[in-house]
């Protein structure tokens, strides 16, 4: 048989790996046509609503639900009492914590849940929230993690006693866990005896990844055949599976938990929240599905937050500039509850990362987790395990540390890097660094943006202001960052005891077609469209004719969901283990209908052809059809294959961005003018997908460094809770970036592809950071707190005496 196609162009019909495949999924986004929870209507469905406190600490001296009961459409309302006998008013939280679902007796921060009213519409359950009538006794409120753990005010009075929690043992009532990491007397020695060692308080605020679509889920019991089907916001649906059965009781096969499609995740959706408790609750009482979806205000005010590290910095180096320790203290604020989503054995997540891209040989790191009357969570905003908070600490420290020893920060940096024969690097705080190049990719960026002549131009400024013919001035922010994402080795890393490995099932149809299941879901990252490129690449069928599949438990294979950025580092490989193992079937059945021996047939993109005689081949498509047709001996029929992935060591993606902002030294307004981010992330699969991703990251990292901010006032209440009041760019603020690239594949994953969604938030806090600080050294700016709006930025300007 003779082919017409050279495999130049057999290969760019497969939309494999490396190709800009358009996402497959967005023919349903654009048309208003997407699935997501709140379009799910069942019959009889039921609505919740939650009670919540005013208060952010507070005892409750009672509930009165009378009122509430009699407007109509109210079907009941459910308190702690209620769930109390089920063993339901408390619930673990991923942390090893507990949280309480309903108040139990007192409310630790404002907008807890203290009761769910159920109705027959949204309307009459808002109508019963307005009636239940609550009385509280106001409590003393700690909003300060410093002041907390002076305080005799015992938040957690449940706890009370208790001098042991979780993460070891605990120094105050109001204290959480102390984690430790690296060689604390090495490096306090090397502190003492540094010729040079720059100190600061190094804050990165609270903050809220506010998705467009807020957390829901309806739960849905049948009581005749005992099964509990769960919609929700899942960005771990098979561990929300375990756990509802955990706490419920229920059999874990007579849970199904489905994802539908999710307006945004960003690590918001990775917790558990007492919404979805009480309406499986209210499901099983009421043997009708009900329905939780929360407004605006509920999801800032409660959800998963991120961020709230008070890191206490010093770095010491020689005279020349090469960095000897690092030392790091943190004061990490997880609010009422302790209900982060980091693996047991990493309570801090990986903030150990914090040596960043850096050749460090001695590093101390002790972070305390510490009680206040905020809200609990602490997971999210594209690194749910503080890999955000490392990489703005040590940036922000390079940039203290170049004004110490009065350096341009680019070549201090260059000085540091580890070079890219030291891969793999084992770091002092204890990570083994998989493959980086810095040197290549910070002289790329530095050259591509014309680094030399942005500093003439900035002098020439900085003369011109000072000669009182400006009142601008010119930020040059610099990062190199280092990720560490797709957790990961199971022997080190689990939720709550399930190890994280990720799983891909394929099944070839007969005619040639397949569809694939993953144990991860896409929240916007258009995993339909990349993970069939995998395949395509794998074992030769276009992508176009590969379904895939995510979310929905009854199906997938079990898998730990997505966050960390870990989708492509351990689902990813797990697609590609699963469609190699389709790949040596697909070859055996070749050689029998070639008649030849297996290991005389060789693979050529889409087909196995004889060693040596290329026009006698058979295409995936041809023995895809033999696999369900002919009986081959040895040989079962069928073309299928499930691999549970469990990888090596992370992947370490990097990035080196650079930002040139202008700033109005009278109105604090600024310009950014323009933004240049340079990714390694390994093997690229999509690389439209991959700008889409960078773009999406640093526009939030523009939100956060620039003016976004979960605030509160002294007395616990959340002045952030609207979109008022918190600042979400529109396309009207966001810059325009400018994006490239570098590939160092990951030597043990199997396609080489580092994760890089998390990479451009990661990266571009510190560079739009870097940027105001950049503007104001000159004048003897060293540290300023974000978010830089326009009123932060003009008083810097205001301290340094720069205003007539
Ligand atoms: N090399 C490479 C890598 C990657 N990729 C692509 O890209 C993406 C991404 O990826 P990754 O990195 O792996 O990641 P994932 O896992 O998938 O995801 C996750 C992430 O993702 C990001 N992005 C995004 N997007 C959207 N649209 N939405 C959302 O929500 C989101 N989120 C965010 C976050 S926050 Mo966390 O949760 O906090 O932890 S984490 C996160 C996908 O699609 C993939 O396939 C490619 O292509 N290549
Ligand atoms: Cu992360």
């Amino acid at each position: 048989m003779k082919d017409e196609l050279t495999q130049d162009q057999r290969s760019a019909n497969l939309k494999g790996m490396g190709s800009s495949r358009k996402r497959v999924e967005d023919v349903r986004f654009t048309q208003g046509k997407g699935r997501y929870v709140d379009d799910i209507k069942l019959d009889g469905m039921l609505f919740g609503d939650f009670v919540r406190s005013p208060y952010a600490h507070a005892r409750v001296t009672s509930i009165n639900t009378e009122a509430a009961m009699a407007i109509p459409g109210v079907v009941a309302v459910l308190t702690a009492k209620d769930l109390e006998p089920l063993g339901l008013h408390w619930m673990p939280t991923l942390a090893g914590d507990k949280q309480m679902v309903l108040a139990d007796g007192k409310v630790l921060f404002q907008g807890q849940e203290v009761a769910y009213v159920i109705a027959n519409d949204r309307y009459a359950a808002a109508d019963g929230v307005e009636a239940v009538e609550v009385e509280y006794e106001e409590l003393p409120v700690i909003v300060n993690p410093f002041e907390a753990l002076k305080s005799n005010v015992v938040l957690r009075e449940d706890l009370e006693g208790q001098t042991e929690g979780a993460h070891g043992p605990r120094k105050h009532h109001n204290h959480i866990f102390t984690w430790e990491q690296g060689d604390k007397e090495g490096t306090e020695k090397v502190l003492e005896e540094a010729d040079v060692v720059a100190e600061e308080m190094v804050y990165y605020h609270r903050t809220h990844p506010c998705p467009l679509e807020t957390c829901g889920c309806v739960a849905s019991m049948d009581k005749v055949t005992g099964k509990l089907t769960l919609y929700g916001t899942f960005q771990a649906p098979h561990a929300i599976r375990t756990v509802v059965s955990l706490i419920s009781g229920i059999a874990e096969h007579n849970i199904r938990v489905v994802s539908p499609d999710i307006g945004g995740g960003f690590g918001n959706k990775v917790g558990a929240y007492a919404g979805y408790v009480c309406s499986v609750v209210a499901s099983i009482v009421t043997g009708k599905p009900v329905k939780w979806v929360e407004d605006r205000m509920e999801n800032l005010m409660t959800t998963a937050f991120a961020r709230d590290y008070w890191m206490q910095g010093k770095i010491a180096a020689t005279k020349e500039g090469k960095i000897t320790g690092l030392w790091c203290h943190t004061t990490a604020d997880h609010g009422g509850f302790d209900a982060c989503a980091d693996p047991t054995k990493f309570p801090a997540g990986f903030m150990n990362i914090c040596t960043g891209s850096y050749d460090i040989p001695t590093a101390y790191l002790a972070v305390d987790g510490v009680y206040t009357n905020k809200a609990p969570g602490g997971v999210s905003y594209r690194c749910s395990f503080r890999v955000t908070e490392a990489a703005y600490f040590i940036e922000r420290m390079i940039e203290v540390l170049a004004i110490e020893l009065n350096m341009d920060a680019a070549e201090l940096r260059r000085i540091n890097f580890i070079k890219s024969d030291q891969f793999p690097y084992q770091s002092a705080l204890g990570w083994e660094y998989d493959s980086g190049d810095y040197h290549r990719a910070w002289d790329q960026a530095l050259n591509a943006v014309g680094y030399k002549e942005l500093r003439e131009e900035q002098a020439q400024r900085i003369e011109d202001f000072k000669a009182g013919k400006t009142r601008k001035l010119i930020g040059i922010g610099l990062t190199h960052f280092t990720e560490i994402v797709g957790a990961g080795p199971v022997k080190n890393c689990d939720i709550l005891g399930l190890g994280m490995f990720d799983s891909c099932e394929i099944r070839i149809h007969p005619t040639g077609s397949a569809i694939a299941r993953l144990g991860t879901i896409s929240q916007g990252q258009g995993h339909a469209t990349t993970f069939a490129q995998i395949i395509a690449s794998e074992i030769g069928l276009p992508a176009d004719d590969i379904t895939l599949e995510e979310g929905d438990t009854d199906t997938a294979p079990y898998g730990l969901g997505t966050y960390g950025s870990r989708s492509t580092p351990v689902a990813g490989a797990a697609t590609a283990m699963a469609a190699r193992k389709i790949r040596a079937k697909a070859q055996m059945i070749a050689a029998y209908l070639l008649e030849v021996h297996d290991d005389d047939v060789e693979w050529d993109v889409d087909r196995f052809s004889v060693k040596g005689a290329p026009e006698r081949f058979k295409t995936m498509k041809e023995i895809a059809f033999a696999a369900y047709n002919q009986a081959i001996p040895g040989l079962e029929p069928g073309l299928e294959a499930v691999s549970y992935y469990d990888p090596p060591n992370m992947t370490y993606p990097f990035g080196a961005y650079i930002c040139v902002m202008e700033i109005d030294v009278d109105t604090g307004e600024h310009e950014i003018r323009s933004f240049y981010a340079l990714d390694d992330c390994g093997t690229r699969i999509n690389p439209m997908i991959i700008d889409g991703q960078v773009h999406g990251g640093c526009t939030e990292g523009y939100a956060i460094a620039m003016g976004q901010e979960i605030a509160y006032d002294e007395m616990g209440n959340c002045k952030s809770a609207t979109l008022m009041d918190f600042f979400l760019p529109t396309a009207w603020e966001t810059p325009t970036y400018t994006t490239d690239f570098a590939v160092t594949p990951s030597p043990h994953h199997p396609i080489g592809a580092k994760g890089v969604g998390e990479s451009p938030n990661v990266g571009s806090v510190p560079c739009f950071s870097n940027a105001v600080h950049d503007a104001f050294r000159p004048f003897g700016l060293v540290q300023s707190h974000m978010p830089h709006d326009h009123w932060r930025i003009w008083k810097i300007a205001k301290d340094l005496g720069l205003h007539s």
